[in-house]
């Protein structure tokens, strides 16, 4: 992918003396295009124009390219489109990374901030997965996400070496250094010899259930269904949110639970684990509860993410009744911030509330991850307690709730997903004093533990993903996070810009 600055030209006729006409019944008026290339080129425009989901796919790249610089060529002294944040979105959603670069650079370097929405946008178009064996993804991508990194962190990274191995004194080179974007790797767990169920094995033992499954499990009810083209964006499948009732899940009893503890990623500012706020126990009903009811599917139908290379695991989304939150909430609660971090424009700081109940429980399988992403905020789902309604925002108008954090409960541990970086939680940072380059932090997931780091509209939102998980191995993972108070600051509506386009990974939201 992106490799379009090394492209030859091999078209002779690539400095045409005039530009295209359009067609017409006489013939060509130049000698350079042949009229009948013409009708088949507009007629192709014309198709695209009216099925732009066509566009989506890598295929497409060289054609997206070539459309632009006609656009460019067109729009000369017009003054359409040069708004940075449109050039680098559509440089970015064309392949056209060092395009992308120079726009992103200047951008950095004039210190303005974009929107969150487009933040993640970029993120998501930049689709800079490492693959299955660990290599990391296009380092022309790489670049662009260090460059995203260092603007929405603009205010303490400012004091960077021009490194002349990344800048060439004619601007942006991405010709040097290109292997090694991310400069070093540190894979972490927070604790060794933990006591934990290898879900994997019994699954593959035909043990996880007494035979046969349960098809509907005890405690557990759908409480709304969205069609998949009703979902926003438009899904390939369908998605069904499970409710359950108090008691569901058997909770350990406290006499024989281990104490939580807190331990900080190093290196990873925001960033921390919890370990055993779930017993092995309990992670494993949740499991045989996904495994029974069943799995969604989960695929953009529209968009430019459609045909990117990332798998992506299959989701069962829950939520969570009192009983299961009042004690995840009370186990974390020591441990969690109590205000809100300050967003962008110096605003924040509203008080802690609790946990959404909206958890979406994924299931990875091999080569399965969840491409780099910063995640986005979301509302405080619920049910409506008089009619049983699924509210998608259940808080008060006069008391709106949105999350600040990201909550990540693993499930199960090393041993179901595998070694080394195998299905581990990736942060990737810019690196200090050299700008071009990144340093990933891993995160091995323990059974029963919580990651937990800041997301949304915030100085501090971290760009992560959840790397592939090795051959053989399974990875059970929820995602949800804390909710605070957001009235009186920042904008507690999702701004129309980051509710689409969330690359098959999120509906209705704030992205990620
Ligand atoms: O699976 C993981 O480790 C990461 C998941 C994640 O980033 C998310 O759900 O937002
Ligand atoms: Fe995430």
């Amino acid at each position: 992918m992106g490799k379009n600055n090394k492209r030859k030209r091999t078209n002779a006729l690539t400095q045409p003396s005039k530009l295209p006409t359009p067609p017409s019944d006489s013939p060509s008026s130049t000698n350079l295009i042949d009229s009948d290339d013409l009708e088949c080129t507009v007629n192709v425009l014309e198709t695209l124009c009216e099925f732009p989901e066509e566009l989506s796919g890598k295929e497409m790249k060289d054609l997206k390219r070539k459309v632009h610089e006609l656009y460019r060529v067109m729009a000369e002294g017009s003054g359409l489109g040069n708004s940075l944040t449109s050039k680098i979105s559509t440089a970015l959603s064309d392949y056209r990374f060092t395009d992308a670069l120079i726009h992103l650079f200047e951008m950095y370097t004039r210190n303005l901030q974009p929107k969150l929405g487009a933040l993640q946008r970029w993120v998501r178009e930049c689709d800079a997965t490492s693959e299955a064996d660990g290599s990391p993804g296009d380092p022309e991508a790489l670049k662009c996400l260090d460059m995203i990194l260092r603007i929405a962190n603009n205010s303490h990274s400012k004091n960077v070496s021009t490194d002349k191995k990344v800048f060439g004194t004619d601007g942006l080179s991405l010709e040097e250094g290109n292997d090694n974007v991310i400069q070093s790797k540190q894979i972490w767990k927070a604790r060794e010899n933990n006591r934990e169920i290898a879900i994997w094995k019994m699954i593959q033992e035909g043990t996880l259930f007494d035979k046969p499954p349960p098809k509907t499990y005890p405690g557990f009810r759908p409480v709304h269904h969205v069609k998949a083209a009703e979902r926003k964006p438009p899904n390939l499948y369908d998605s069904t949110v499970y409710g359950s009732s108090p008691g569901a899940i058997t909770l350990t009893p406290i006499s024989e639970r281990p104490i939580p503890i807190k331990v900080n990623v190093p290196n990873v500012p925001g960033a921390f684990v919890i370990l055993d706020v779930f017993t092995p126990e309990e992670c494993l009903q949740i499991v045989k509860v996904a495994e029974s009811i069943g799995w969604e599917k989960d695929e953009a139908s529209s968009g430019s993410a459609l045909n990117k290379s990332s798998i992506l695991a299959k989701n069962f989304i829950w939520l969570a009744d009192f009983e299961f939150l009042n004690h995840f909430y009370k186990s974390i609660k020591p441990f969690i911030p109590l205000n809100a971090p300050i967003d962008l424009n110096g605003n924040g700081g509203g008080k802690v509330r609790g946990i959404n109940s909206r958890f979406r429980i994924y299931q990875y399988t091999e080569n399965q991850l969840y491409r780099p992403h910063i995640d986005g905020s979301w509302p405080s789902a619920g049910l409506n307690l008089k009619t049983g309604e699924y509210l998608h925002d259940s808080s008060l108008e006069n008391d709106p709730l949105w999350s600040r954090y990201t909550l990540l409960i693993y499930l199960n541990g090393k041993e179901d997903i595998g070694p080394n970086n195998s299905g581990c939680t990736t942060f990737f940072l810019p690196k200090k004093n050299q700008i071009g380059f990144m340093e990933s932090f891993s995160v091995n997931p323990i059974q029963g533990s919580v990651l937990c780091f800041p997301h949304g509209d915030t100085i501090g939102s971290l760009l992560h993903e959840g790397s592939a998980v090795e051959k053989g191995g399974i990875k059970y993972v929820i995602r949800t996070d804390l909710l605070y108070e957001a009235k009186g600051f920042g904008q507690f509506k999702p701004p129309a810009s980051v509710s689409v386009k969330i690359g098959g990974k999120d509906e209705e939201g704030l992205g990620g």
